[in-house]
């Protein structure tokens, strides 16, 4: 078995197979498949995933693997098979799903490297620079003192070499431990011969007398108020010592998190739990729909479906949604099952993200909780999967590989004989259906945990308020609730439903709107620097005195973004204390939770933000939520929004009056009479569901049919439009007869960072060679894609139609 089969890193489409490298001698027993490997191809080195061994090969002139980086496989086979079916599914390349199952610190790097070749003294130049080491970063010859020549003349006469390096970007943590380096009796004779000034060594060593462990050194000089110079001075006497030891970035402190122990189950969530805990005892795939109302305990079957898992010493992944990984949540699993659990949450430094990773690697946790990717756990002995708020579009990955969690979760659910649960108050209308067919089995909570009744929902119709002269965006119940609920200390969530909005420029002469010049989209407004920049491609420039247009200087900005409602608040409200959650102020890392922990403080009344305030957050003082624009979104180009209304409207009532306190839900709206919020005031899932699927088989969207997207974008428009009508010509040949090619059209973002984007949509029921046409179809235009940067992307099932 000395020819190994690698996938390469080289993300081209002609490049979707394995190539056959030699192992040499010194590798051959470590090498297994899954390693990450270094291999020559062409005239690079570059990095590799061995997924298969073999003792022959159909080439020769193999070369030979250059170097090994793993030393436990990063992928195991399971992974392996997975991101094959992962690749196919989403059509994209085996490496690229590779790729997307390992944390971003191992991903392969391309570095230049300085490499000292000699132990003879080089000039002094040289000997700072390497200042002791061996080998340096490229960059560090940037700002010394030495010159390109310099460099050029010491590679030639063969001092140094600099090498084209893959460099996995790993970066372990080490703290300087310190421990006794003689046995007791002789520290205890070391204490007699000490100078009577050495005051802090003799400190020290009682210290170590009493606790010859090992401790590491900041902790000791912090306990004993001492400094490095004295723990020094024993080490030069050959008492103490000290080494390096690894230590695991855990950002989360174990010890902090008070124990809970399971709590005695409502009659609904025994119900709910039975048939989970079957599947966990007799090792059986089934996926549960768990239908329960916010506050109805959820979490709570989660907790004791997982520890059944765990007493059968199997293992669980649990998914929440990115924002949704709070503080809170953590909490709640930790509190637990204590540092049994791993967290892989986007806001953890990558450091951090790569060692809870190896801890999941290593099996020294049982339990994972994480965002997406976190599906591709190195488990390998998985006995539960969980997906919490299963209709969160977060689940899908929106570049390459364009996945679903919850798919992937179901793969490695059969996979693994395990149950899969999908829990959430607002399911998708695609499980909702799946589970009424009984492809899913559906547990339902129709309870609140306390018995406490859902919060009273009013619907504002904010054309009233225009009429009766009121043109703020606050109608005037929600101004007087505001202010009563402050009078009595009680805190309030504001809710402004508008994805991704902002507030945008516009000239009131001409109604001329500043756009960015590389993509079809307003720019927006940022007060604090007052920049105008673009989301899109980061472009920016500064807020025009006068419009471009027509040199007016009546050019201001416009919109209702989160920062208009701030300042409109506090000429409201004065007396409000405002507490504002949007992109712009939680961009920081760890801004989100600085922000949640100040309002569960009580140092603000209202907490004021977009989607991000409206999942999973509990605060037990919140007695009324308003939405100031419930229909905002009904109006996006999207065949979902009636149902990401529904969803958010009924999530963001579910934080108020989760306690003691009832709670008031205030909606305005322009639209009072549209289904989903007539019907997210009043709960009713049940008829919204049954509502919007006679729209979607009207209209034949999912669950009726699947989609799959195309999109192409060149830098010429003919280009892009000819190209996207040519692909809708060979997909009309090769289609059956009731699926539909719909398009081209322009995408609805037309242009981003000057390439015009094209789209065709593909309706289907049953297409199963569909992902072999469109294969061929980027066959066809693979010379085009590489030499003339025409992209060609593709969707299947879609949930962001931009
Ligand atoms: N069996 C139980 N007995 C008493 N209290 C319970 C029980 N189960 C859950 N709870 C409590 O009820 C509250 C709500 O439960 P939980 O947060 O799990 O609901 P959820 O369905 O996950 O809600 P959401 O969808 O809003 O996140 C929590 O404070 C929880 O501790
Ligand atoms: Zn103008
Ligand atoms: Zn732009």
């Amino acid at each position: 078995m000395n020819i190994a089969k690698v996938i390469v890193d080289v993300p081209a489409s002609s490049i979707n197979q394995t190539f056959d490298y030699l192992v040499p001698e010194k590798f051959q027993d470590i090498l297994q498949t899954g390693m990450r490997v270094i291999v020559p191809f062409g005239p690079r080195k570059i990095m590799g995933f061995v997924v298969g061994k073999s003792s022959e090969s159909s080439f020769d002139k193999l070369k030979e693997i250059v170097d090994v980086l793993d030393l436990i496989p990063a992928l195991t086979p399971e992974l392996l098979d997975l991101g094959k079916w992962l690749a196919n599914e989403t059509l994209s390349l085996y490496i690229t799903a590779l790729q997307a199952m390992l944390p971003q610190v191992m991903k392969a790097q391309y570095n230049k490297e300085i490499v000292r070749m000699t132990d003879s003294e080089l000039s002094s130049e040289f000997e700072n620079l390497f200042a002791g080491r061996d080998i340096i970063a490229y960059e560090e010859v940037e700002g010394s003192a030495i010159s390109y020549y310099q460099l050029q003349k010491a590679v030639q006469d063969g001092d140094i070499s600099i090498d084209y390096l893959v460099k996995s970007k790993i970066t372990k943590k080490h703290v300087t431990m310190i421990k006794p380096a003689r046995s007791p009796h002789l520290l205890e004779e070391a204490i007699y011969d000490l100078s009577k000034n050495a005051k802090k060594q003799l400190l020290l060593l009682q210290y170590f007398l009493e606790k010859p462990e090992a401790i590491a050194k900041q902790q000791l000089l912090k306990a004993l108020k001492t400094t490095d110079s004295t723990v020094k001075a024993l080490i030069d006497k050959g008492l103490l010592e000290s080494f390096q030891m690894e230590v695991y970035r855990n950002p989360y402190d174990d010890d902090a998190f008070a124990r809970t122990v399971a709590l005695e189950l409502t009659e609904e969530q025994t119900t709910a739990i039975l048939p989970i805990k079957e599947n966990i005892s007799n090792e059986k795939h089934d996926v549960f729909l768990l239908h329960g109302v916010t506050g109805s305990g959820k979490t709570e079957v989660y907790l004791q479906s997982i520890q059944d898992v765990l007493d059968k010493g199997k293992e669980a992944i649990v998914l929440v949604p990115e924002i949704s990984l709070t503080p809170q949540m953590v909490k709640r699993f930790k509190g637990r099952f204590g540092s049994n659990v791993a967290v892989m949450h986007s806001a953890l430094s990558v450091g951090e993200k790569y060692d809870e990773w190896r801890r999941i690697q290593r099996k020294e946790v049982q339990v994972v909780v994480g965002a997406r990717s976190a599906i591709f756990a190195p488990f390998e002995n998985i006995g539960i999967i969980i997906i919490d708020e299963e209709h969160e579009t977060s689940y899908k990955q929106e570049d390459q590989p364009r996945y679903h969690a919850r798919d992937v979760a179901i793969h490695r659910g059969e996979t693994h004989q395990c149950p899969v649960i999908l829990g959430s108050a607002t399911p998708t209308l695609e499980s909702y259906a799946r589970a009424q067919k009984g492809v899913y089995k559906l547990a339902t909570l129709s309870k609140r945990t306390n018995e406490k009744a859902m919060p009273e929902v009013e619907i504002i119709d904010m054309r009233d308020e225009l009429h009766a002269g009121n043109r703020t965006m606050f109608s005037r119940k929600l101004k007087t609730r505001v202010e009563q609920c402050i009078q009595r200390g009680e805190q309030i969530v504001l809710l402004l439903n508008r994805r991704g909005y902002s507030t945008f420029v516009m000239c009131r002469d001409c109604g001329h709107v500043k756009e960015c010049p590389h993509c079809d989209i307003a720019l927006t407004f940022h007060k604090n620097s007052s920049q105008l920049k673009c989301h899109y491609c980061s472009y920016e420039e500064p807020m025009p005195v006068e419009c471009p247009e027509c040199t007016s200087d009546l050019i201001r900005y416009f919109g209702t973004g989160t920062q208009k409602v701030e300042e409109a608040l506090a000429k409201l409200i004065p007396e409000a204390r405002v507490i504002r959650m949007d992109v712009d102020t939680t961009r920081r890392k760890g801004a989100h939770e600085k922000l949640l922990t100040q309002f569960a403080n009580k140092e603000a009344d209202i907490l004021l933000g977009t989607q991000m305030i409206a999942k999973g957050l509990d605060f037990e003082n919140v007695t009324l939520v308003g939405v100031l624009t419930a229909d905002s979104m009904l109006h996006l180009p999207d065949f979902r929004s009636s149902e990401k209304t529904f969803q958010l409207l009924t999530q963001v009532s579910g934080r108020a009056g989760r306690h003691e306190l009832s709670g008031e839900v205030i909606v305005q709206t322009y639209t009072p009479d549209h289904y989903s919020i007539e019907l997210a005031s009043n709960y009713n899932f049940n008829d919204f569901y049954l509502k919007e699927m006679a729209m979607r088989k009207t209209f034949q969207y999912p669950p009726y049919v699947f989609l799959a997207l195309l999109t192409i974008s060149h830098e010429n428009k003919i280009k892009a439009v000819q190209t996207a009508q040519k692909i809708v010509q060979m997909l009309l040949k090769n289609i059956q007869s009731d699926s539909k090619v719909l398009g081209p059209t322009p995408s609805p973002i037309p242009r981003i960072k000057d390439r015009y984007r094209y789209q065709c949509m593909i309706k289907y029921k049953n297409e199963p060679d569909l992902r072999s046409y469109i294969n061929k179809i980027m066959d066809i235009f693979k010379d085009e894609m590489r030499k003339e940067d025409l992209q060609i992307t593709v969707d299947m099932q879609p949930y962001h139609l931009m």
